[in-house]
């Protein structure tokens, strides 16, 4: 069971603050002094500038790195397709049901590239627009000389279980379940299971990067606070022999391209763009203490936004362990009808709105645009009847919520290859909820 209290450490180590604009180096006098592409840099490296916003884009959202490496990425063969089963494009179904699946299985065969699965879409690389949620289940380290990188946007990974130990060109992170980590698009990468199978789910943003939340009333501190994010030291190989492949996420399509020398070179950088993780288990839950049930987005962790004001392409929300205190309240979520969809998972435990059995850790939900949902009949019952006194819920449990302002098409694979759908979730949920109505006996019938 992961942790959801604070957090440990682990054996790397990071540089703390988001979208801070750290510096690194591995070895000492590796990073210009007030200049970033000096005739010769220290050490006989390369400077190379990694841009991860427009070269224009306005000073508080431009995010960009300077990487100081022994051969600069751009020294490989050309790229040539590569097929793929699950890396292609795939019919896409918009539905107005309400949708779930049964935990997603392990895959003991695959490492990490072939792990990904797409489950539902909106939108368009080629476009940059929208978002795809994945579910990955990964059984093998990705062979020794192989890297990746997605073109396509910026990878949010959720694990759900196991540990994903992540060489980047910008230094090392590892990742369990109940934390996370954004791997921005063009970071190349190679990801080993130190501790076996690991399966999770992947929000990637076709368009602009993860922020934090606005605090709004909430005051200077909060949800997820700055200080948390963790982004890796540099660290780097030297090897210039050894022949590696780089493979690229290009408009949903694989390629591959062959280098002699690793991509891993990266004596040290410094910037704003940059691969990160969170702890969940550092969440600071704020929420009602009067009465009535808050919206979600009081737990938001990080959001996508999109070009209108408060509206997300891809909100991250969590619902973690929390006191409820609320009086004379329906605690559980309310029914309700949204026009934003709703893709939920589940990381550990269970969640207050589904008591009736049917959401499990690794499955996963999908209501979406206006799609009717809310507790099933059972968390209605239990919740209705229930003693108002201060209860914690989610004790050992974390859910999560990728919720967009764009129809969620689900892919082939999330209706039918994976066979997870639940066939009869809607039945099942919400036919089984009686009518309560008492019609007062002054509007009886006949009389009005
Ligand atoms: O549908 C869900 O379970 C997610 C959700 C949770 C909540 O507390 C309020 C609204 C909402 O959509
Ligand atoms: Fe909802």
């Amino acid at each position: 069971m992961p942790s959801t209290k604070f957090s440990f450490k682990d054996s790397y180590t990071y540089l703390n603050g988001f979208q801070s604009y750290h510096e690194t180096e591995a070895i000492p006098d590796t990073l210009p002094i007030g200049q970033n592409s000096p005739q010769k840099p220290a050490h006989g490296l390369y400077a190379e500038k990694f841009s991860g916003t427009a070269f224009t884009a306005p000073r508080h959202e431009n995010q960009q790195s300077w990487l100081y490496r022994i051969l600069p990425a751009a020294a490989h063969r050309s790229f040539q397709p590569i097929s793929s089963d699950i890396h292609q494009p795939q019919k896409i179904h918009q539905i107005p049901n309400q949708l779930r699946w049964n935990p997603f299985s392990f895959d003991y065969e695959v490492s990490w590239v072939e792990s990904i699965h797409r489950v539902s879409e909106a939108g368009d690389p080629t476009m940059k627009s929208g978002l795809a949620i994945y579910v990955y289940a990964v059984g093998k380290d990705m062979p020794a000389n192989e890297s990746f990188y997605s073109a396509d946007g910026d990878f949010l990974i959720v694990p759900q279980h196991g540990v994903l130990d992540i060489q980047t060109e910008m230094g090392k992170i590892l990742v369990r379940a109940n934390e996370i980590c954004v791997i921005p698009r063009g970071v190349r990468y190679r990801v080993t299971v130190p501790d076996g199978p690991a399966r999770g789910y992947i929000c990637e943003l076709y368009q602009g990067h993860f922020q934090l939340p606005e605090l709004g009333p909430i005051g200077s501190n909060g949800l997820a606070n700055a200080r948390d994010f963790q982004a890796p030291v540099a660290y780097f190989d030297e090897d210039t022999e050894t022949e590696w492949r780089v493979i690229s996420k290009f408009n949903n399509g694989l390629f591959s391209a062959t280098q002699f020398h690793t991509p891993f070179d990266v004596v040290g950088w410094h910037g704003n763009y940059y691969p990160y993780k969170y702890d969940l288990g550092r969440f600071n839950t704020i929420g009602s203490i009067s009465y009535d049930h808050p919206d979600p987005s009081i737990f938001t962790v990080l959001t996508g936004p999109s070009d209108i004001a408060g509206t997300a392409i891809a909100d991250f929300v969590i619902f973690p362990p929390r006191w409820l205190v609320q009086e004379d309240t329906f605690r559980p979520p309310w029914y309700h009808r949204n026009t934003m969809s709703e893709f939920m998972g589940l990381i550990s435990g269970d969640y207050d709105a589904k008591t009736s059995g049917g959401f499990h850790p690794a499955g996963a939900s999908l209501h979406n645009i206006m799609s009717a949902h809310g507790p099933d009949a059972g968390a209605h019952r239990g919740a209705s009847e229930a003693e108002l006194k201060p209860t914690k819920v989610g004790e050992q449990s974390m859910a999560f919520m990728f919720e967009s302002c764009l129809m969620l098409g689900v892919t082939e694979w999330g209706l039918k290859t994976c066979e997870k759908l639940q066939k009869e979730y809607s039945e099942h949920s919400w036919e089984p909820l009686k009518s309560h109505f008492k019609r007062p006996i002054a509007y009886s019938n006949g009389s009005r």
